[in-house]
């Protein structure tokens, strides 16, 4: 009777959720229009649906019912009674090798292929590994912190306190089980960041020097200039975005910080900013770029079913006219740092190509920053230097 229940939820969410809309935002609105569910339905609602999405394209031909289960099988490595209700069999397998799993569905379903989850692996950026990309879907990334400086005996304390398993990742970059509800176990929101893993990594790529002037090109709330300011807080910092009610969770991040001197500016850098930009050369730029975004759908997977492989040219026309418009406030011999969190190709390597070949830069180091091996999402920086 329960998994009869959470199937007929599971349907009723899938009938509901509208395309283009983050299941984040959604299911908290489903919930408060379903005050009957309590928390422990409202929790496997939302894992039943998540998982379902994490199946990607793969088996797009079979019922959404039978989908669901092959997906639970996958993602799930516990028992849980939604399985062993509609297929027992399966569930007294489900602590078996993934590979051992996808055996067995390939033998229930032969439509079956791995590759199917992700169809566009032909435009991955080198050196991404298929098989270990592709498996990576079938598990939520964890939760990442970034610790401020001095605060990490607090922190690590208030954790080991509250019982909460972390593993430390080295400088300052805490791994926590998905659904820590941090607000409620460290009650001083000055001591950490939320930051993905691979975020922060590309900080090492920044190396700025006191009394420099850079510019964080598309701030949105400030995740970059914040690593930024942790290396070296004094800088002269100018931060843009082509959204304002974005940058408005920027001063508040940045006031929490105690980062209190910046320039903020309103910029759609598809455009020639020379009226408002004309007196500025920066001693480094950081280039956060919009895109697909594809190398964080681990963490919302309903994001694949609805892409269209459109999108990757689209931002890789937006991507090369905001670069052209930003590389020329660059000093000669200063850095620009590109990022994207995209796995593509096209939004990174030939993005660099781009920067290399038609903006005159010469390239210094680059790197995919592979998450998809350690539960964190996938992205991509490169530091450039103007001649
Ligand atoms: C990947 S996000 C930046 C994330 C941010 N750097 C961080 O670490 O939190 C890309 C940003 O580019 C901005 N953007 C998109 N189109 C733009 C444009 N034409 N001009 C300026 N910014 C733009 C978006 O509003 C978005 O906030």
């Amino acid at each position: 009777m329960k998994a009869l229940n959470q199937l007929k939820t599971f349907q009723r969410i899938l009938q509901e959720y509208p395309a283009n809309t983050p299941l984040s935002k959604f299911l908290p609105g489903f919930y408060r229009q379903n005050k009957q569910m309590g928390s422990t339905d409202r929790k496997v609602a939302s894992r039943l649906i998540y998982n379902y999405f994490r199946l990607g394209k793969a088996l797009l031909e079979i019922p959404d019912e039978e989908r669901l289960i092959v997906a639970e099988f996958l993602c799930s490595t516990q028992v849980n009674s939604f399985l062993q209700h509609f297929k027992p069999e399966w569930a007294a397998c489900i602590g078996f090798d993934l590979n051992d799993k996808l055996a067995m569905v390939k033998g229930a379903y032969p439509a079956f292929e791995l590759a199917d989850v992700f169809p566009w692996l032909d435009q991955l950026s080198t050196g991404i590994d298929q098989d270990t990309f592709l498996k990576s879907f079938f598990v939520q990334p964890d939760l990442f912190i970034r610790v401020r400086k001095g605060q990490e005996q607090l922190v690590k304390a208030q954790l080991n306190q509250a019982k909460v398993p972390f593993k430390d990742e080295g400088n300052n970059c805490l791994c926590l089980p998905n659904g820590t509800k941090l607000e409620s176990l460290l009650p001083n929101q000055h001591s950490y960041e939320v930051q993905d893993y691979s975020s922060q990594q590309t900080a090492q790529y920044f190396k700025p020097q006191q009394w420099e002037s850079w510019w964080d090109a598309c701030a949105a709330s400030g995740g970059k200039s914040l690593l930024l300011h942790e290396l070296q807080p004094d800088l002269k910092l100018v931060v843009s975005d082509i959204r304002e009610s974005i940058l408005a969770n920027l001063d508040e991040r940045f006031r929490q910080a105690g980062l209190n001197r910046y320039q903020k500016k309103i910029l759609d850098l598809t455009q020639n900013p020379d009226f408002i930009m004309h007196d500025y050369a920066f001693d480094g730029i950081i280039l956060d770029a919009p895109c697909t975004g594809s190398g964080t759908w681990g963490r919302t997977p309903e994001l694949i079913t609805q892409f269209n492989d459109h999108r990757i040219e689209f931002f890789q026309r937006l991507q090369q006219s905001i670069a052209r418009n930003v590389v020329k406030y660059l000093k000669p011999g200063k850095p620009l740092i590109y990022i994207t969190c995209s796995c593509f190709k096209a939004e990174n390597e030939e993005a660099v190509d781009f920067l290399v070949n038609e903006l005159g830069l010469e390239l210094e180091d680059t790197q995919v920053l592979k998450g998809y091996e350690r539960r964190a999402d996938t992205m991509f920086v490169a530091r450039l230097i103007r001649k």
